[in-house]
């Protein structure tokens, strides 16, 4: 198998008159995780939407498997090969937990997915092996039958990320993965998504300096939209930007 690189380059993104991004560029090198980390409002949200598809920069482009992306469109991203896994978990409800992951199988179904779904194609066989292997990948086997809202919070961001997965993409886009987890629990998806480097690339935005700094091989960090540094999670650490930046919040913090 190999592992494409997944560039942004020169991205800039306004809301109005309001720069969310400036002149942004990354590189997610095959079977590597770079995260996009920054304070409040320092634009990781926006680039994360920029990279599915939901905003489309102002200028600067996207490179995926040697070709310049200029349209991508969130339901373009299965058939690239490209999976997200939104902060949001946006599971359905009335739909078990194995009925999710299935949803997200589709990229691999040869029918629809609804016929899929009800049994009617020898697809489904397989894809359901398929789910209910990514469900036991991630301990969370014994829950297939269940509902999302009846599973605690951290099961059900399992369970999300497994439906991202089942697709077997080659580029994993996670948005705030550690949200409302504990940090016992991030450590858990910190493992997880170290394990998926053999298989695929990953790009995650993220507000915790604990996951970025313990999963990453890459990590750029974002303020008022720019990049101010780039760099292993060492270089970061060392990085007189990012400290002056993150000594000034805590500094601010503690004044309060
Ligand atoms: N749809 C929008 N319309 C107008 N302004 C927006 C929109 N989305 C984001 N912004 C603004 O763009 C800037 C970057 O926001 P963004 O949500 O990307 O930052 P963030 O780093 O994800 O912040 P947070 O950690 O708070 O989610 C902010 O000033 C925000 O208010």
């Amino acid at each position: 198998m190999t592992l494409s690189t997944f560039e942004m380059s020169g991205v800039s993104v306004t809301f109005g008159g309001l720069v969310a991004l400036s002149d942004v560029s990354l590189t997610v090198a095959p079977g590597r995780v770079l995260g996009a980390i920054g304070p409040n409002g320092a634009g990781k949200t926006t680039l994360f939407n920029v990279a599915c598809g939901f905003v489309r920069p102002d200028t600067g482009g996207l490179t995926w498997r040697g070709t310049e992306l200029r349209r991508l469109r969130p339901h373009h991203l299965a058939g690239l090969g490209i999976a997200r896994g939104l902060q949001e978990l946006g599971l359905f409800d009335r739909m078990t937990v194995l009925e999710n992951v299935l949803v997200g199988a589709g990229r691999h179904a040869k029918s629809g997915f609804w016929s899929s779904l009800l049994g009617l194609t020898k697809d489904e066989k397989a894809l359901t092996e398929r789910a209910m292997t990514q469900l036991e990948d991630f301990g969370i086997a014994d829950v297939a039958q269940r509902y999302p809202t009846s599973l605690p919070y951290p099961v059900r961001k399992r369970v999300a990320l497994a439906r991202a997965l089942v697709s077997e993409p080659d580029l994993l886009l996670l948005d705030e993965p550690a949200g409302g987890l504990s940090s016992a629990e991030i450590d858990e998806i910190g493992t997880l998504v170290r394990g998926l480097t053999e298989r695929m690339s990953v790009m995650l935005v993220e507000h915790h300096m604990d996951l970025v700094m313990g999963v990453c091989d890459e990590i750029v960090v974002l303020d008022f939209g720019r990049v101010i540094a780039r760099g292993t999670p060492d270089e970061i650490r060392a990085d007189p930007a990012v400290q002056a930046a993150y000594l000034g919040e805590e500094v601010a913090g503690a004044d309060r």
